[in-house]
């Protein structure tokens, strides 16, 4: 644990939200009790919220188990199996990691007691033969119920005080979203719940453990929010408590230049803004859920990456280069925080910032039948393609051909809604879907201040005999994509990293190495 963040954290009325992964809960609960939570809260009030647990990877984990019991309870499968899996999971690592008797007995009930609720929803699932959003959300629910149920026990059973805080019933169930929407008024009212659920806690040095999943919204929290909620979740937690810092722990030092597992020669980034942050997210990287940004941004609460296995680590901080921090001044000044904020968030000078890959994308080009793209034309393509929920991530038009790449997945459902929507893309003209491509995106907030960027991109894809199917300048200038053939996308990330994110190259070196190819040519 560095000395230098912990000297920092001077005031016991100081907060700091600590948000934990799926993962790093399955893998990593005791290096979170002991080396994070219970070092942090000895200087400042902290407050946890937890993701459901994982063992393996996210897609093996608790939610994504739950949500395939929902699927199976609907269509009359055999989800009871996949239940006493998620039982079998929690309930062993409770035997094997929490030694008072007590404190043990209590928590094996309560899992016991979380699980049998599941069942029950998915056995009237069954019965009915579908699944309302809401029943889905009460079934997910129990992902992060059982989690913080764990890691409540594991602080209380290695001597830290803790109370578990179940968050699913916080919003008021006659609220009408279709109305309201997900606007600045639900989420403040909903900061100011869950700060109340802080007040109301026994004692004043009680550390809280939030669920991340915060309630049955109408509509349900998959389809509103998405997964990854629990973010968001402590993005409002730490809004309603005015913390100093949100603390997003994940298996990464922080936020790289590249994905670390797949660009070896990627650097950590001191820092990010959060446009930044939500394109590489959007684009492959997974780094944060896009909607946790706007709360505490405008609540000028720094959000900083940590490595679960690496607490000492500075991590990268995602805070706008224009806005100063709770209680501090206008901007330049670096904003205060528990760590030192790097000074290069104030001057940085890189033309890009970070490269992103997006897998499993398909390309959809339309040929008109007319001359010139008649009216109503892209109304007509993106209400045939919102009928069956297929988002389009790039598009690219001329004046008779629209091309679009969008991510689709090779499972029953998807491969028929895409089979309906190309039959009935055939009314605009000739349509032609290529498969097994990537999105390449170069995301950089100073990009748009730099010439040659683009071009350096695209050329090098070229030197590195990479075609490219469609090119896309973000509308938002922060983003440079092309897609190109998925079997490409390793060698694109590393050619294009090595040659405009790699230390040496700066933003100059690209304008100078224009100049003098200009030269050449003249
Ligand atoms: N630019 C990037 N910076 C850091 N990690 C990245 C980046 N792009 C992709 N990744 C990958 O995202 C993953 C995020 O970390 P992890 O803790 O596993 O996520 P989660 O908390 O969602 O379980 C890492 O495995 C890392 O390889
Ligand atoms: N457990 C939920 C919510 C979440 O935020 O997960 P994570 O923090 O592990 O991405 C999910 O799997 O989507």
């Amino acid at each position: 644990m560095s000395t230098v963040s912990l000297a920092q954290l001077n005031s016991k009325n100081r907060w700091v939200v600590q948000k934990f992964g799926g993962t790093s809960v399955g893998k990593f609960f005791n290096n979170i009790c002991d080396d994070i939570v219970k070092p942090y809260s000895q200087k400042s009030r902290v407050a946890v919220v937890c993701s459901a647990r994982s063992s393996k990877t996210k897609s093996e984990g608790t939610t994504s188990r739950l949500l395939r019991a929902a699927d199976l309870s609907s269509l009359d499968g055999n989800y009871q199996e996949l239940l006493e899996v998620v039982r079998e999971d929690h309930v062993e690592n409770a035997k094997n990691s929490i030694k008072d008797s007590a404190i043990l007995a209590k928590l094996l009930q309560d899992t016991n007691y979380e699980c049998d609720q599941v069942l029950k929803l998915l056995h009237a699932s069954q019965i009915i033969g579908e699944i309302s959003p809401r029943t889905l959300d009460s079934i997910m629910s129990a992902g992060e119920k059982l989690s913080c149920l764990f890691m409540a026990a594991l602080f209380n059973d290695h001597g830290l005080k803790a109370e578990y805080v179940d968050l699913s019933n916080v919003i008021a169930s006659g609220l009408d979203l279709s109305v309201t929407g997900f606007d600045d008024k639900f989420y403040s009212d909903l900061a100011k719940s869950f700060a109340k659920k802080i007040h109301d806690l026994k004692a004043n040095d009680i550390i809280p453990v939030f669920t991340g999943y915060f309630g049955v919204v109408p509509g349900g929290l998959l389809n509103g929010v998405g997964r990854g909620y629990t973010d968001l979740c402590a993005a409002l937690i730490a809004v309603g408590i005015a913390a100093d810092e949100l603390q997003v722990w994940k298996e990464v030092d922080g936020i790289f230049t590249a994905d670390p597992r797949k660009v070896p020669s990627a650097r950590l980034l001191s820092s990010v803004t959060p446009e930044e942050a939500s394109e590489l997210t959007y684009y492959g990287s997974e780094v944060i859920h896009p909607f946790t940004m706007e709360q505490v941004i405008k609540a000028k609460i720094p959000i900083r990456i940590k490595n679960v296995e690496n607490p000492s680590g500075d991590g990268t901080i995602i805070y706008p280069d224009n806005v100063s921090t709770k209680g501090g001044q206008t901007p330049p000044h670096p904003p205060q925080s528990f760590q030192k904020i790097p000074s290069a968030i104030f001057h940085k000078k890189k033309a890009a910032t970070a490269i992103t890959a997006k897998h499993d994308i398909i390309v959809l080009n339309i040929h008109s039948n007319k001359k010139t793209l008649s009216h109503g034309f892209l109304a007509g393509i993106f209400s045939t393609l919102d009928k069956r929920r297929l988002v389009v991530d790039l598009i690219s038009t001329s004046e008779v051909h629209v091309s679009m790449a969008l991510q689709h997945s090779d499972d029953e459902n998807s491969s028929r809604l895409l089979r309906e929507a190309v039959l009935d893309l055939k009314r605009f003209g000739t349509v032609d879907v290529t498969k097994n491509m990537s999105i390449v995106s170069l995301i950089g907030k100073q990009m748009k201040q730099y010439i040659g960027v683009a071009s350096t991109m695209f050329s090098t894809l070229a030197e590195s005999g990479i075609n490219i199917e469609m090119i896309s300048q973000g509308a938002n200038e922060i983003n440079i994509s092309a897609v190109i053939d998925q079997k490409d996308s390793m060698k694109a990330l590393n050619a294009i990293h090595k040659k405009l994110l790699e230390t040496h190259v700066d933003a100059e070196s690209i304008i100078n190495e224009k100049i003098s190819h200009l030269k050449l040519v003249e």
